[in-house]
């Protein structure tokens, strides 16, 4: 396993792969390895969005105590996953940081809670996997508008969101 410790504590993991006459194997995620990396919060619950070309899922994250830490991978197609950093005590505040995950790379990324996070999927039938350190709070997940002037991130010209999404407040005014 080879792993990146970047700004923030976001880390991106590549998984050992074993590959054969058959495919192939990694594990997705092992504990013990996650703890030895500094992620120590245990993985609560596991969620798949499948995704076409040119959708756009968040920005979103989970208030106060739901706040949750993500284990992003990408195990089918590609995406441009967009965190930023939201913690008010964070020498990094808003600042923003972009990845391409795709089921090529096996990459992985680690978001410590305290992200707002989102990704554009680009190619058809995406598929995202990630694992989280706080189980689904639907009165404290929030949705900010993915355009603002407190970070311009240069987003795709088109991009298809749900209505939470599209309709979401922007930064300053949630
Ligand atoms: C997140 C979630 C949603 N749901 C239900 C609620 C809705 O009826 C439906 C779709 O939810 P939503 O539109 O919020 O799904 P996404 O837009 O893919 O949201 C996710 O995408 C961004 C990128 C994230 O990082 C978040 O983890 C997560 O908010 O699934 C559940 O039942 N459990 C869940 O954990």
């Amino acid at each position: 396993m080879h792993v990146r410790h970047l700004q923030g504590g976001l880390i991106v993991i590549e998984p050992q792969l074993h590959e054969d006459r058959r495919g192939l194997f990694f594990e997705q995620y092992k504990e013990s390895l996650l703890i030895d990396i500094g992620v120590t919060d245990r993985l609560v619950q596991s969620n798949v969005s499948i995704s076409h070309k040119g959708v756009f899922r968040g920005l979103h994250y989970q208030r106060g105590a739901y706040a949750q830490g993500k284990l992003i991978s990408c195990l089918h197609g590609a995406i441009w996953d967009v965190v930023i950093d939201i913690r008010p005590d964070s020498p990094h505040y808003l600042q923003w940081y972009s990845f391409y995950l795709t089921s090529g790379y096996r990459r992985q990324l680690w978001i410590p809670p305290g992200f707002l996070h989102g990704f554009y999927a680009l190619m058809d039938n995406t598929h995202v996997v990630y694992h989280m350190t706080r189980e689904y709070n639907p009165s404290c997940d929030v949705s900010v508008f993915y355009q603002s002037t407190a970070w311009m991130i240069p987003w795709p010209a088109q991009m298809l969101l749900s209505d939470k999404d599209r309709d979401a407040p922007h930064w300053f005014s949630s």
